[in-house]
């Protein structure tokens, strides 16, 4: 039976990950720091689900505490390391940068450093399209050049790409690094849009709306962007003996065994219409609050997704409308509301 290690097991992706994985098969231990950034009673939760399976284990600690983190490493020699834990939150990263510095400097470079020292057989780290920055030709292509984060938040996750590329060259460490799309779906993270919509939908309370609506998002689907990860374990990049050896379109390294893959939808929706989508379902308007642009945030967001399609064969398809309605259901049945 082959162990993952799953950094980030309470949070959104990273419980939806290990629901996935320990279906397929694979023993997944989970490592998460319960972090206060929202209500953790959900993350409490998550784990509690989690643990019902008898190949999953967890443990809590911070990724910056090297000890802890190295020591579960050694205890479990983990074949694959999944690192989802961080800090998130574009806007967050205003307020609180130095959480940011912590848990995604430090602490990626403390996992990069078991992943060394175990040899796993594939690490893959999760990065965001915010890198794209202020990138205007779209669909944002792995190939781009990313040089333009709008934030420090972008600035850490293009920082973690580039950590991870000097290792993989280094020490021959297969690495996958994901750029996520706005990943929504059930069990998600309260502190962004569709959740604070819904709540704010089912409350009667009004919502902000940024950009006065003006905004576009590529918004994947959590399901689908777990299968695309479990999907890519198993394709772990190899040193290309020459840059020939490099398929068209393929973003792997002339010199590492890395490469950095896009997980999105591959489509761009109007803000609009996924308010509207959760109206709908909600069976009520919302009370709209239409705010400017936020300071660090980017208009649009679109995946150029064939990288992913053609590594795995997969493509994401759920639309937003089928999202939107199994989140209001999720959300309705969770809350009691
Ligand atoms: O995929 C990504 O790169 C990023 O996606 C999200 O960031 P964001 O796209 O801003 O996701 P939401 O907070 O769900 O916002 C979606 C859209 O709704 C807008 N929004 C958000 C919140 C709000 O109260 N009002 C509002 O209009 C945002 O400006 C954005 O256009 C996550 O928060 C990041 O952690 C992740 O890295």
């Amino acid at each position: 039976m082959r162990t993952v290690l799953v950094t980030g097991s309470a949070g959104f992706i990273g419980f939806h990950l290990s629901q996935l994985l320990l279906e397929e098969g694979f023993r997944v231990v989970g490592f998460d720091g319960m972090t206060d950034y929202y209500d953790v009673r959900i993350k409490q939760r998550r784990h509690q689900m989690l643990l019902q399976h008898p190949h999953f284990s967890c443990l809590e600690g911070m990724l910056e505490d090297f000890e802890t983190l190295h020591a579960l490493a050694l205890a479990e020699k983990p074949d694959v390391i999944v690192h989802l834990a961080a800090q998130a939150g574009v806007r967050y990263s205003l307020e609180n940068p130095r959480a940011y510095i912590d848990a995604n400097l430090i602490g990626t470079f403390n996992v990069m450093e078991c992943a060394r020292e175990l040899g796993v057989d594939h690490l893959l780290m999760a990065s965001t399209s915010s890198v794209y920055g202020a990138n205007t030709e779209m669909p944002f292509g792995e190939d781009q050049k990313c040089d333009t984060p709008l934030t420090l938040y972008a600035a850490t996750k293009k920082a973690n790409e580039a950590m991870a590329h000097s290792y993989a060259h280094l020490w021959n460490l297969p690495t996958t690094m994901f750029r996520f799309f706005t990943v929504y779906g059930p069990w998600g993270r309260p502190d962004m849009a569709l959740f604070k919509f819904t709540r704010g939908i089912l409350e009667g309370t009004p919502i902000d709306i940024y950009n006065d609506g003006e905004m576009y998002r590529d918004f994947t689907y959590v399901a689908d962007l777990v299968r695309g990860i479990r999907l890519l374990i198993d394709a772990a990049p190899v040193r290309p003996d020459t840059p020939e050896d490099i398929a068209e379109g393929d973003s792997l390294s002339p010199v590492a065994p890395f490469r950095v893959v896009n997980i999105g939808n591959g489509g761009k929706v109007r803000l609009m219409d996924f308010i509207t989508a959760i109206e709908a379902e909600c069976g009520r308007e919302a009370v709209k609050n239409f705010m400017p642009m936020q300071q660090g945030d980017v208009p649009a967001t679109w995946a150029d997704a064939s990288l992913l399609k053609s590594l795995t064969g997969y493509a994401p398809q759920t639309s937003f409308r089928e999202g939107v309605a199994r989140f209001v259901a999720w959300y309705r049945d969770y809350y009691r509301v």
